[in-house]
């Protein structure tokens, strides 16, 4: 698998190496010992699946506050998403700076997202199922949203079709309004 960089510093998207033959293909979605290689030294405790019936379902953007914060490593096993993550440490340089990525079934593309950010995604087609795996466990209590289309952020969702979302994130406050604890340097 390659393990590459994102101009967001921690960011990194994952391509895994398909071996295709006359029956399939078969690739490694996770391989600890090439992250440690890239001194990426997670400990996973909990794998998401979420199913969104329809085109244009936003999800996001979202994180869980100190200490319980969450390295997310997503990828999409049907359909397509545009996948987002938002630089919400404090003090960062690239503090309420996004990146995003196309991530599908099709190309297997997988983004590692650490802890200091706030992650969301937009469904591209109907019927899409996203999976994940986080480092701490949920914690309700710990949950927070940030509003999807604040625009000191800015994100550039790829549709401007009004997205579905949860009542959370319908209600969910601006950058500047939000509960964040994490500063740069905390990881
Ligand atoms: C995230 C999560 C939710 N739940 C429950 C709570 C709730 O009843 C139901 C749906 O939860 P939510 O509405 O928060 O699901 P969702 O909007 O899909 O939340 C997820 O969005 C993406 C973008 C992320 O980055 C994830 O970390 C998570 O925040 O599932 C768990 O039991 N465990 C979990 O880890």
């Amino acid at each position: 698998m390659s393990i590459l960089e994102t101009y967001l510093e921690g960011v990194f998207i994952i391509e895994p190496k398909v071996y295709g033959d006359h029956r399939g293909w078969f690739m490694e979605t996770y391989n600890e010992s090439s992250f440690r290689e890239e001194s990426l030294n997670i400990n996973f405790l909990q794998d998401n699946h979420s199913f969104s019936a329809v085109k244009g379902t936003l999800r996001g953007l979202h994180y869980q506050k100190n200490p319980k914060a969450q390295t997310k490593l997503v990828r999409c096993t049907k359909g397509a998403i545009y996948d987002v993550a938002v630089d919400i440490r404090k003090g960062s340089k690239t503090y309420g700076s996004w990146y995003g990525i196309e991530l599908s079934a099709e190309n297997k593309k997988q983004i590692l997202i650490p802890k200091g950010f706030a992650h969301g995604f937009l469904t591209l087609t109907d019927n899409v199922e996203v999976q994940y795996k986080v480092d701490e466990f949920y914690s309700p209590e710990d949950d927070r949203s940030i509003l999807w289309n604040d625009p000191e952020i800015g994100v550039d969702w790829p549709t401007n079709i009004e997205p579905i979302l949860s009542d959370k994130d319908i209600n969910a406050p601006k950058i500047k309004d939000a509960d964040i604890n994490f500063k740069y340097g905390d990881y």
